[in-house]
């Protein structure tokens, strides 16, 4: 394929509710849309859905402009790209840096299913045309409050609730949800926020049948995540530990982890994503897929990738709705009993709605033949 044209919208969505972690307080989601045009005229669509703090990953939306700028465009454009996982092996020559690379390995997905007049669903081998999805719910201000929320989010149909947790704000918590709702798949997400000196608390979290904790230590913490595994039945999922399937292996080896987060864009696109997908699939590790509050084009990638065979857990891939009033597609995510339909056009199956890119975006190009 030969590539004439990138352009980028950087977009700010305000969320429709603040959303507060252990490490920071998320009011709107800036994210930017890369649209790589071929000789053809088709267009792919990827996401850049690096936060603006680095506090998540290392990453930023200034620096992944930067490496895409300097770094990938260029290798992206002096290249012959005949199926999207020759992106892959033409970015391992630049370090990290895994959402600036998914941003653009996925837009290719994309570019190459549509020049294939093939969806992605089908191109990752989709299994279901419905998808049964959880949602992410942030640290309330107490405990009367969590249980409106949850509330809230059970009655619209939501199957599995995610609560953030972080130290003072967690076993009170739980309990509560618990007690409202004894049968619901429950999981609790720390972000890194506490350490081993914290094993009563694990402890006491141990005892509220959670289906996994999510990243209690911090993110190069294999070991002790593995300490704490030995002391818990509940399974431990790693999120930010995870950037490629050798993480995945090392943390399966030393017994760190019974699950995986998996976020395409954590680990550097579909390409490694797939191995990910494949390592669990044979290994008995639980799989879901994660959320970055992407817009539509993320989201529709996201419901793509996990209809596939391997992901046994809802993920974080709620309505859109859930997230902001107006989005930048065309399309609406809506929830119909707890599940939400796998796009099934050609490419991602979304459209971009030009309106909406104005009134929430800036325009750059970003490279042109
Ligand atoms: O997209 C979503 O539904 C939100 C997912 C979510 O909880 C997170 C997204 C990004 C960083 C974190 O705050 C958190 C996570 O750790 O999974
Ligand atoms: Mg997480």
């Amino acid at each position: 394929m030969n590539i004439t044209k990138i352009d980028s919208y950087h977009v700010q969505l305000p969320l429709v509710a603040p959303f507060k972690t252990s490490y920071g307080f998320l009011s709107h989601k800036a994210m930017d849309i890369l649209v790589v045009t071929d000789e053809l005229g088709n267009q792919g669509y990827g996401e850049l859905v690096a936060f603006e703090q680095p506090d998540y990953t290392e990453e930023t939306l200034e620096t992944a402009r930067l490496i895409l700028a300097n770094h990938l465009i260029p290798l992206l454009v002096q290249s012959q790209i005949t199926h999207p996982d020759d992106v892959t092996r033409l970015f391992s020559v630049i370090r990290g840096n895994w959402m600036a690379k998914s941003s653009l390995e996925t837009a290719i997905w994309d570019l190459y299913a549509k020049r294939h007049k093939k969806s992605l669903a089908e191109l990752f081998s989709s299994q279901t045309d419905k998808l049964s999805v959880g949602v992410s719910i942030g640290i309330q201000k107490s405990v009367q409050d969590l249980i409106e929320v949850v509330s809230r989010y059970v009655a619209e149909g939501y199957t599995r609730i995610k609560l953030k947790i972080a130290p003072n704000q967690d076993v009170d918590f739980v309990k509560a949800v618990r007690s409202h709702f004894p049968e619901m798949l429950l999981m609790v997400d720390a972000n890194s926020a506490y350490d081993l000196d914290s094993l009563t608390i694990f402890k006491e979290l141990d005892t509220y049948q959670l289906s996994m904790i999510e990243q209690p230590f911090g993110y190069s913490d294999f070991l002790e995540h593995a300490e704490l595994q030995k002391n818990i039945e509940t399974p431990i999922c790693l999120d930010e530990n995870i950037r490629s399937v050798e993480d995945v292996m090392l943390g399966h080896r030393l017994g760190s982890l019974g699950a995986v987060n998996l976020k395409i864009s954590r680990v550097g696109g579909v390409t490694q994503a797939q191995k990910i997908v494949e390592y669990c699939k044979n290994n008995g590790l639980g799989l879901w897929c994660g959320g970055m509050f992407e817009s539509g084009v993320g989201r529709a990638l996201n419901l793509a990738f996990a209809s596939q065979e391997g992901f046994d857990f809802p993920g974080d891939i709620s309505a859109s709705t859930r997230y902001f009033k107006e989005d930048i597609i065309n399309e609406t995510f809506e929830l119909e009993n707890g599940r939400l339909s796998v796009p099934r056009e050609t490419g991602l199956g979304v459209t971009l709605n030009k309106e909406m890119l104005e009134k929430y975006g800036h325009h750059h190009v970003m490279y042109v033949k």
